[in-house]
């Protein structure tokens, strides 16, 4: 067996990277792309099979939603704006990173190919819907399709990196596809990179991660190209954390990683149903065994059951590479993760229907929230989808709100769910704000966990700092110096990137690799120093002003300058030219008002709180009947 290898010393002839090309343009070629353009010195070309994706990368409107991306785009591509028309100012603000333009959104596959030096492979590897392995098995036909794209361009050596998500002992069928229709003289040598950002945090993930992990052959080639692949990251990430394995160890590291975060998430949601049948609370249950620092507390929280794109598909993946081993009993374990996730999201429908007395015939369901979780417009295994679908199957009326997932999404999701679309019109609203949703409703259901949402007190960040310092230690800040609580982190472009410039400018870090502590042109620093103080056309609300923590200019950890808050629209106010789910984003809007809700529902008013985030005492004070998912139920199972 070939032993994992770290690589303490670059070998000599290891090859520099000048040029890569990244295949793929989603949700993780796209801010992968962006973040390696913006922190290295190489240039990176991001193509993409489907054009209308590499037109809105160009444009003001880019096709995903990530807090801290859209910064980031457009310094990396240099061109703020692509139209002169727009009201959008605030792209003008933001400097050329580098004096030039690093990123680049192209269709000319070919073209970015025969140019790069080293290639990511970030295409889609969705679970098989046809024939051998289907519904379980990865579909590697866009894996394969662009590696016999890229062996019939290249011209001259490359390094293939295998960024997409794969079956293990798939880099050994990429060189074997890359060998045999290579040009004559040309060599490919293959790296398996897998990417652990999660929706919503990408940025962070990306700028300041846990671990890269990098996948070689242990031949003298296969290490020159992985320290090839080192050079780039440790540009801006500690040496440490970049760690190199041989190829099987880290295709299935990705694999056993989102088989383990979902295992928690199962674990949880199992006990939820136990503290609804005998009175404890699911939150509180978390939290004691979240502060035992060996099981930590990330991925404990209860939900509707998990969604997202991969959580599912890879641990069909394991099971059905334990199938194909002939390891029953561990497929059998791995699969009971993703039928309790399928049980929690029938239980709470099951729920939800039995409060309303058996009965949905005609009742005006509110959903809040449709995106799998909050922080991003994706909507792929979205909990929101299942959700709906059954209440439809019930003869709701549903209306549906989401801050960010825009309206042709949602339906595209319900008719590839079963709905008819002529049908869906009928009886599916989708609404501009979460008042139009819940206006005359007879029930309102939380199932993303948008900030906006929740009536909870805003975290308190002193507080939180004196009690549990849990976001400085994967942002590995110096003892005794104040970061953002994750919650805090999460919650706006602002907080991500202030806070990101913060840590990147801390010239006495120790865990800072010495270019960024000595880097005056450190391009995070640029950022923040270029953008006006200008509240006028924030999109800070009044309550995001007051709640918010305070500036880092105001700490006592920031004092420098170019660290200040910033104050940034990330949304035109003008729309799009064209109708597509590829459109500004609508500005964040304040917390909501429950008391205003509360005039215009039906009675007797019904939330149902899939996420946790509200405060029932205060909704039960505005005469609303609360039930929470992890909590007893008041109501249900007594019609
Ligand atoms: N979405 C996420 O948060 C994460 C996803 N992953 C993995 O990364 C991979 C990509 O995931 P996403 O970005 O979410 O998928 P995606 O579906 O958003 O993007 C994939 C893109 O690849 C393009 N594509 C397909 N074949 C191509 C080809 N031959 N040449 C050029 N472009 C091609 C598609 O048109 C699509 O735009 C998957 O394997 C996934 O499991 C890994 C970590 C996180
Ligand atoms: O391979 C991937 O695609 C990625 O999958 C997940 O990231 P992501 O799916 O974007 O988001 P998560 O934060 O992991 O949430 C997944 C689902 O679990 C749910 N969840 C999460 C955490 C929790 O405590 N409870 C819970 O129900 C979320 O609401 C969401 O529906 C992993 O967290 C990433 O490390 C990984 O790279």
């Amino acid at each position: 067996m070939e032993e994992a290898v770290l690589i303490t010393a670059t070998p000599a002839a290891h090859k520099p990277i000048g040029r890569v090309t990244c295949l793929g343009s989603g949700f993780v070629g796209g801010p992968t792309s962006a973040v390696t353009a913006f922190m290295s010195n190489v240039d990176v070309t991001v193509v993409d099979i489907n054009p209308e994706r590499i037109r809105a990368w160009n444009s003001d409107w880019l096709p995903i939603y990530e807090p801290g991306l859209n910064e980031i785009v457009y310094a990396a591509r240099g061109s703020p704006s692509t139209n002169a028309a727009s009201q959008y100012e605030a792209p003008q603000a933001v400097p050329r990173h580098k004096g030039r333009a690093s990123l680049h959104f192209s269709t000319n596959i070919n073209k970015a190919i025969d140019e790069a030096d080293l290639i990511f492979v970030c295409v889609n590897t969705p679970t098989k819907a046809n024939g051998v392995g289907r519904g379980a098995a990865a579909d590697l036909a866009f894996v394969e399709a662009a590696a016999r794209n890229i062996a019939q361009v290249a011209r001259q050596d490359k390094i293939v990196v295998e960024k997409s998500t794969v079956p293990c002992r798939t880099a050994q069928s990429i060189r074997e596809i890359l060998s045999a229709n290579a040009n004559p003289g040309v060599r490919f040598d293959v790296l398996s990179n897998p990417e652990f950002l999660a929706e919503g945090t990408a940025v962070r993930d990306l700028l300041t991660p846990d671990r890269v992990i990098i996948g070689s052959e242990t031949t003298p080639e296969g290490l020159r190209a992985a320290a090839s692949l080192v050079d780039i990251y440790s540009q801006w990430i500690p040496r440490e954390r970049i760690i190199t394995m041989n190829l099987w160890s880290s295709e299935l590291s990705k694999l056993a990683a989102n088989a383990l975060l979902a295992q928690r998430i199962s674990s949880v949601n199992a006990l939820s149903a136990i503290c609804e049948a005998t009175g404890a609370d699911v939150d509180e249950v978390s939290n004691a065994c979240g502060l035992d620092s060996r099981i930590g507390p990330h991925m404990l929280k209860a939900g509707p059951g998990f969604g997202g794109s991969c959580f599912q598909k890879d641990i069909f993946n394991i099971v059905y590479l334990s199938e194909s081993l002939h390891l029953y009993e561990v497929a059998d374990y791995w699969r009971g993760i993703i039928n309790m996730n399928q049980y929690q999201k029938n239980r709470f429908t099951k729920r939800i229907i039995s409060c309303l007395f058996n009965n949905l015939t005609s009742k005006k369901i509110a959903v809040l929230g449709f995106a799998f979780k909050k922080d991003t417009s994706d909507t792929r295994e979205s909990p929101a989808i299942a959700l709906i679908t059954n209440l439809i199957a019930e003869k709701a009326q549903v209306a549906i709100y989401d801050p960010k997932v825009k309206g042709p999404q949602i339906w595209k999701e319900l008719v590839d769910a079963g709905s008819k679309a002529g049908h869906l019109k009928q009886i599916v609203l989708i609404c501009k704000s979460a008042y139009e949703a819940c206006q005359g409703a007879d029930a309102i259901i939380v199932v993303t966990e948008w900030d906006e949402f929740s009536n909870k007190e805003p975290v308190n960040a002193r507080k939180v700092e004196a009690d549990q310092p849990q976001g400085n230690d994967r942002l590995n800040v110096p003892e005794g110096r104040r970061t953002f609580t994750p919650a805090e982190f999460t919650c706006t472009t602002q907080l991500v990137l202030s806070e990101i410039s913060t840590y990147l400018s801390k010239e006495t870090s120790p865990s800072l690799p010495s270019r960024e502590a000595q880097n005056t042109n450190n391009p995070l620093n640029a950022l923040s120093h270029n953008i006006p103080h200008s509240t006028s056309r924030t999109n800070r609300t009044k309550q995001q002003r007051s709640s918010s923590p305070p500036s880092p200019t105001k700490t006592p950890t920031s004092a420098k300058p170019h660290t200040k808050y910033l104050f940034y629209v990330d949304e035109p106010t003008k729309q799009p030219p064209r109708a597509s789910n590829f459109g500004p984003e609508p500005p964040m809007t304040e917390r909501l008002d429950w008391a205003r809700i509360a005039t215009g529902m039906r009675k007797p008013m019904w939330v149902f709180d899939g996420r946790n985030i509200l405060d029932g005492a205060k909704l039960e004070a505005l005469g609303f009947r609360y039930e929470a998912i992890g909590k007893a139920s008041k109501y249900a199972g007594f019609h």
